[in-house]
């Protein structure tokens, strides 16, 4: 990358390893930022700090070099190899959940069931749980790795009532269903949320080289396969939903195959303005009259 004569002039005053952050971080103020919390989190250590600019340097992502993400109001989420780290969209689309949808629920004596899909570190499910510790939450995910990861992310923010079962979700088996809807009425939980796998392998040159070489593919490819899914299956299962997706056609795929009588469905955006979720009520469910959105 190549820096203004300003920044070469005044280079004495440059700390000898801001450099090796530049190539991941692009900006000086961000390669900055994350050399003071790397410096913070290895105080004690100065050839541990170096091993960590370096693996930097090298594009490993700093969640998993500090091993933890910030995320909802207060958790704390570990982060390791082999499961996505939890990013900032995901942390917006939960607020959204907690303040305009969930909140009407929390006003009530009901006993809220909430499934997140495709569950990964815990986060989504933690930072629901978090603001409403009343509702029963179930996390599902294919990786061993998600499991275990997300049972210690319940553990290190205090949260419990929140489970974690290993599942797929594309083909569900009988049991995992019968453990998640048996006991609600209808056999239809409260709401069903989800960040599946969404990123076009398309799209793969443009991805960042630290997400390419670090991220767990399974965590990132796909693209209608879990829309199809939630249409054709997990739909019957609940009241309403909230899907985190990329593209505009895997919000098309829900908006025109959920029976337009029964279902009310919505565009999310993000803080970047771009469309980043599809949520949705059933219009003759109890949820209906509360989403006042
Ligand atoms: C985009 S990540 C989301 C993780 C987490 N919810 C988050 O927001 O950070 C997608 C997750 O789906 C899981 N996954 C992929 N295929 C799956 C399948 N067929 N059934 C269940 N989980 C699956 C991956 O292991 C990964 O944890």
């Amino acid at each position: 990358m190549r820096i203004s004569y300003r920044i070469i002039q005044n280079s004495k005053k440059i700390d000898p390893l801001l450099p090796f952050m530049l190539p991941q971080c692009r900006t000086i103020q961000h390669a900055n930022q994350e050399l003071i919390w790397l410096k913070n989190h290895f105080q004690n250590s100065k050839s541990k700090l170096l091993k960590a600019v370096l693996q930097r340097y090298n594009g490993k992502p700093l969640q998993y070099i500090l091993e933890t993400q910030p995320f909802g109001d207060d958790l704390t989420i570990k982060c390791k190899l082999n499961v996505l780290i939890p990013r900032w969209e995901t942390d917006d689309i939960c607020n959204y959940i907690n303040t305009k949808i969930l909140k009407n629920y929390a006003r009530t004596d009901k006993k809220v069931k909430i499934i997140d899909l495709c569950s990964g570190s815990g986060c989504v499910s933690l930072a629901l749980k978090e603001k409403n510790p009343t509702f029963e939450i179930v996390g599902v995910d294919i990786s061993d790795d998600c499991i275990q990861l997300a049972t210690e992310n319940k553990i290190l923010n205090h949260l419990q009532d929140v489970q974690y079962i290993q599942g797929n979700v594309l083909r569900p088996s009988s049991s995992l269903m019968n453990v998640l809807t048996s006991e609600k009425d209808a056999k239809r939980v409260d709401m069903i949320v989800s960040n599946p796998p969404y990123v076009l392998h398309s799209t793969l040159p443009q991805l960042n080289v630290s997400v390419k070489k670090y991220e767990p593919s399974l965590a990132l490819f796909g693209n209608l396969q879990f829309y199809e899914n939630f249409v054709n299956v997990w739909s019957n299962h609940c009241d309403s939903f909230f899907y985190e997706l990329g593209e505009e056609e895997q919000y098309l795929c829900v908006q025109n195959n959920l029976d337009s009588n029964v279902w009310s469905v919505f565009k999310w955006m993000d803080g970047n303005d771009k469309l980043r979720g599809v949520y949705g009520y059933r219009k003759n469910s109890n949820i209906s009259k509360m989403f006042n959105i």
